[in-house]
């Protein structure tokens, strides 16, 4: 079994496996969305009728975009919500949505109805989680929470600490997360698993060592 490994340390690696070792971001990022929409769309208790992408301005977002272009590409019913400043968002977010608008995927407005979806995917914000949740991205988690949609969470649950395990405002209770290369120390805290639901850890190349672990 892998070890868990720290938000920092997550971050860390990712830098050192793009900057160091040269494994370009979009190539992880296409790596971790395809592990993603497979251990979706192999988990029995995800209902992928009519799904529903919520997408942060970061690369927990770029990776929500791919997710959407996967499940699109392969006839699923699939909608994106934008979230957040896009004049903010990452380099590589930018570039993920530009394939997604070339595709015409369906866009709908963050602040509308969550009822109709049966899987939501939340790709709000993971290892970049910076402070207390509040305001818009609080009122939209919480709403996903209410809503009677699974949720699958990308990398970690948005709002969740990804090293104490503990909600910073308010958290998504994920039904599933796939989480990217380790898992973060927090999901080792059985509280947090109210938030994180069934655990997958998808191997993206990034490793401690050079060698996988597994
Ligand atoms: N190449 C890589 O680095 C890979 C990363 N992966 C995925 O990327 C995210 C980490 O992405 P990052 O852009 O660093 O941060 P986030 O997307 O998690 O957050 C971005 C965004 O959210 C804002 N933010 C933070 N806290 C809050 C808050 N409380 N309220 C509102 N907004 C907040 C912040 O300012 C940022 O703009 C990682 O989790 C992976 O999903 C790939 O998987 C692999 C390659
Ligand atoms: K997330």
């Amino acid at each position: 079994m892998r070890p868990a490994i720290t938000v920092a340390e997550s971050r860390d690696l990712d830098k050192k496996t793009i900057e160091e070792i040269g494994i370009p971001s979009l190539v992880l990022m296409e790596r971790a969305a395809l592990g993603i929409y497979h251990d979706m769309i192999n988990n029995p208790d995800l209902d992928l009728t009519k799904t529903l992408v919520l997408v942060g301005s970061g690369n927990n977002g770029g990776d929500a975009l791919v997710v959407a272009r996967l499940l699109y590409t392969h006839d699923y019913d699939v909608s994106i919500a934008l979230v957040g400043d896009p004049d903010h968002a990452s380099e590589d977010h930018v570039a993920q949505l530009k394939v997604c608008r070339y595709y015409d995927i369906p866009e709908v407005d963050a602040n509308s109805d969550f009822s109709g979806y049966t899987t939501i995917v939340d790709g709000l914000f993971g290892s970049g989680l910076a402070r207390e949740v509040e305001g818009e991205y609080k009122d939209i988690i919480d709403k996903a929470n209410a809503a009677k949609a699974s949720i699958h969470a990308i990398d970690i649950p948005s709002g969740l600490n990804g090293d104490t395990g503990k909600p910073l405002g308010t958290a998504i209770k994920a039904a599933s997360t796939s989480t990217i290369a380790y898992e973060k120390v927090g999901m080792t805290e059985p509280e947090s698993w109210d938030y994180t639901g069934k655990i997958f850890v998808d191997d993206i190349g990034i490793y401690r060592g050079n060698k996988s672990e597994n």
